[in-house]
């Protein structure tokens, strides 16, 4: 293995994943650390752990248990995949993961990037965008589970770590890797990148060459492939056909809209926190309802952050979610018992729940469905899978997505 990969979540998993194989690598996503070696083939191995929100001490136990699991399989460059909104907490866990990574790494900088311009996400002056919003009018100030109300990148992973935290800009990129090498501080630091566009991203992956460990979006991983040498490429997949179901517990704008258009041409089922808390609502239940209807039915808790903030002040913010987060894995689990063969699931730790209520150990990767989503295979089994980041994806990714997986290509 060349590039290992640690991921704070699922959806962001598949997401490098598809980057490292359309880059020309051979890769496999791995749900949690696994227990037993990779296959001697493969080039790339992206671990997909629930970091992201959990509790510090807990991401970064997990981080360095992916981190020796890598390095045992031959990884000689380790990449960090967060968010490309840089999804944390004034605690973690970006921050505090890679310095534990670092010290293990004996890292002496961190290049940081988050950017992904073919999603909108670019990083200038060290301030991160989505589109033509700063981060803190993207809509992400109102993530149910980690808001992002800073947009200065310094700043909010200052707030993080003890280590400085210093500052390449854009100007300095578009010279060149050798200008990126140059502005690298000789101290310890994490180092903000700039990012505009994907030729950016290249020069940074050129600058990071020989690099221990690095961390960013997908887009920090464009530019490493050919650094081991390997040309882009189109994954290979073979269709997958079967009952298929939608589950949504993303919140986002984008999935919002998704599941407004789904819900034009297929059966739909809203679930409340109410629901999922109390019980009212059942995963059996549920799944009787899914088995029942024509097509592909959806499910889903997708609200609004005013319906969203009600449910929190009312029952807890990590009630709710893990009681609507434990619903769709049971109900996954009902329905692959069922025989429902392809699922298509919003939201990176409503992915992580349903993955993991499936059972699955590790995921082929296939093609992109949409930039930064792939299709993927439960390994071993003819099962597909499309885990959407919630800000990823226009408004027909739903049914794209099951078109995608019927499709060999
Ligand atoms: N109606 C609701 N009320 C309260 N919490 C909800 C509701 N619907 C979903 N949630 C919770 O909100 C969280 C949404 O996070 P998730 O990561 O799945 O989506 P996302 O943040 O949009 O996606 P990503 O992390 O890929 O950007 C989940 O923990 C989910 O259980
Ligand atoms: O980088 C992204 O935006 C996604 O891959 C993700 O991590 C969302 O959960």
């Amino acid at each position: 293995m060349k590039i290992g990969v640690i991921a704070d979540d699922f959806t962001g998993a598949s997401d490098i994943a598809l980057t490292l194989a359309e880059g020309g690598m051979s890769v496999a996503q791995f749900i949690g650390v696994p227990d037993r070696p990779a296959d001697a083939t493969l080039e790339a191995g992206v671990v997909a752990l629930k970091s992201r929100t959990a509790r510090v001490g807990q991401a970064v136990h997990d981080s360095l248990a992916a981190c020796d699991w890598l390095l045992a399989q031959g990884a000689e460059q380790i990449v960090f995949k967060v968010c490309s909104t840089f999804d944390s907490t004034a605690e973690g866990n970006i921050g505090p993961v890679l310095e534990a990574l670092a010290a293990k790494l004996g890292a002496q900088h961190v290049i940081t990037c988050p950017a992904f311009p073919e999603n909108g996400r670019s990083v200038y002056q060290g301030h991160l965008f989505v589109s033509d919003r700063l981060l803190n009018e993207s809509g992400m100030q109102n993530h149910p589970l980690t808001p992002m109300t800073d947009p200065d990148l310094r700043r909010v992973l200052g707030e993080q770590t003890s280590w400085p935290v210093s500052h390449i800009n854009a100007q300095t990129v578009t010279h060149g890797p050798d200008a990126v090498r140059a502005a690298l501080p000789d101290g310890p630091a994490m180092v903000i990148v700039d990012a505009i566009h994907d030729a950016d991203l290249l020069t940074i992956g050129q600058a990071a060459k020989g690099e221990v460990l690095l961390c960013g979006g997908s887009g920090i991983a464009i530019g490493l492939p050919a650094n081991f040498g390997a040309q882009a490429a189109t994954p290979h997949w073979e269709s997958v056909t079967g009952r298929a179901v939608v589950i949504s517990g993303s919140c986002s704008i984008a999935t919002r809209g998704q599941v407004d258009q789904y819900r034009k041409i297929a059966p739909s089922k809203e679930i409340s926190a109410e629901d999922a808390v109390s019980g009212a609502v059942t995963a059996s239940t549920l799944a009787d309802w899914v088995q029942a209807q024509p097509g592909s039915p959806l499910v889903f808790s997708s609200a609004d952050p005013k319906v969203v903030q009600e449910a929190q002040l009312r029952f807890g913010r990590d009630t709710a979610a893990r009681a609507i987060e434990t619903l769709f894995s049971d109900l996954a689990a009902c329905l692959v018992q069922r025989g429902f063969a392809r699922f298509v699931i919003a939201g990176g730790e409503t992915s992580g729940s349903v993955v993991s209520g499936l059972k699955a150990t590790e995921l082929t990767i296939g093609p992109r469905i949409a930039p930064g989503v792939p299709v993927v295979r439960i390994g071993g089994t003819d099962v597909g899978l499309a885990l959407k980041s919630g800000n990823f994806g226009d408004r027909d990714f739903f049914e794209t997505s099951l078109k995608v997986m019927e499709t060999s290509s």
